[in-house]
């Protein structure tokens, strides 16, 4: 990829929480986005990021944030950035983001407020970053220069579509896919499920979780209209999709137990399938993005991987885990996927959506 000529200044909103402290470590070395701007709450405005932050990630802080001052998320706390990072707490990240798209921001969210917004596209860089299309139309539709939202996927959906897209390019419409999740406790933030509540336990509810996953599928596998202002929500292949997730003992990584039917007739065997997966090389990768994984999809042979805590770190959480590929009685395929939600299930995905957007021009 062609690095930009010049440095693109950025600030992180929600800096603080778990999304926030995956975007400093991703950040703080990266070769063009150079941080400026530090943003949360009032309770931790006026701190320097050290005092404000409950650091729980397994790297130290970055020297350059120790020391920068919190401000809040009013609309003139961020400076001269050109791209807002946004890991708030969707109480407050639906206002927060609207604002600052309307000051020209280029607003990038974790966030689940605008995912549904017909405006806005849902993208996973390694899946549908031709979505971006549709900025244009955003900013006319709104009267804005520069300023626009994009949004990334509840982080479980994010682990399978990725797999579910490289297999529908390769083998055509998915009709039925049939997911079980064990979701990992920082996917509810700080703090989050107490103690008292998962450990020793399982617990078979996540709020608007399954809603999520069921409805976040068709918007990112569907196409954008030849006008470049519609999705199309996957009608032209519409696909049954079953969710039922579950909230794990385990502090990173979302495991999810996958049977797929292909509308195709005869479906492929499971060694097309692990193929298929490890040939996949998305837009992302062949653009050079910094942030892309070297494989989009790794495909494990051993019959007990991939399991989060060995494989959450591969490829820096960049990538997806695939393993037990087999042939499922009821279904056609069933396999096991892992992705670590907040790294490709958040805060990579938005940087990755980020540097798409440097080289193409659209920030
Ligand atoms: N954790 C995950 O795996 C994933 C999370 N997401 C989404 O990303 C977002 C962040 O999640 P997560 O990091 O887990 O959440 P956390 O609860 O860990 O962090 C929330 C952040 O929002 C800030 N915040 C809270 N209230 C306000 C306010 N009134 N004004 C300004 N800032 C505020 C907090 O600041 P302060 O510290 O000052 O309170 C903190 O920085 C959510 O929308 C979540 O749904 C998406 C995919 C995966
Ligand atoms: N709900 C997810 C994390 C998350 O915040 O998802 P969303 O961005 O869709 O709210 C989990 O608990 O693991």
């Amino acid at each position: 990829m062609s690095q930009p000529a010049r440095e693109v200044k950025v600030a992180i909103a929600g800096a603080t929480g778990t999304v926030g402290q995956r975007f400093i470590c991703l950040l703080a070395s990266h070769p063009y986005f150079r941080i400026v701007s530090l943003n949360a709450s009032p309770r931790s405005a006026g701190k320097s990021y050290r005092e404000a932050v409950k650091w729980k990630q397994p790297v130290p802080i970055p020297k350059q944030v120790l020391d920068m001052t919190v401000k809040t998320c009013e609309v003139d706390q961020f400076g001269d950035a050109e791209i807002v990072f946004s890991g708030l707490d969707s109480d407050v990240a639906g206002d927060v983001e609207e604002g600052l798209r309307k000051a020209e921001y280029a607003v990038f969210s974790n966030a689940g407020n605008f995912r549904r917004d017909p405006l806005v596209p849902l993208v996973v860089p390694l899946v549908n970053p031709s979505h971006f299309g549709i900025i244009p139309h955003q900013k006319e539709t709104l009267g804005l220069n520069k300023g626009f939202i994009i949004t990334n996927a509840n982080c479980s959906t994010t682990g399978i579509v990725i797999p579910l897209h490289a297999l529908e390019k390769a083998f055509g419409p998915l009709e039925t896919v049939m997911v079980t999740t064990m979701q990992a406790i920082s996917g509810a933030g700080y703090p989050g499920v107490s103690s008292l509540d998962i450990l020793d336990n399982v617990v078979p509810y996540i709020a608007k979780e399954e809603e999520k996953i069921e409805w976040e599928l068709g918007k990112i596998l569907g196409g954008l209209s030849d006008d470049l202002k519609e999705f199309d929500y996957h009608s032209k292949h519409p696909m049954k999709v079953s969710a039922a997730c579950n909230r794990v003992p385990v502090v990173d990584g979302h495991l999810e137990c996958m049977s797929i039917r292909f509308a195709r007739r005869p479906p492929p065997s499971p060694q097309q399938v692990k193929d298929a997966l490890r040939a996949y090389y998305s837009e992302a990768q062949k653009l050079g993005c910094p942030s892309a994984p070297e494989q989009a999809v790794y495909v494990h042979e051993e019959a007990d991987r991939p399991q989060p805590r060995l494989d959450r770190h591969f490829q820096n959480g960049a990538g997806v885990n695939v393993g037990r590929v087999r042939e499922c009685k009821v279904l056609d395929i069933r396999m096991v996927v892992l992705s670590h939600n907040t790294n490709i299930g958040a805060a990579t995905s938005s940087v990755m959506n980020a540097e798409y957007a440097v080289a193409k021009g659209i920030v």
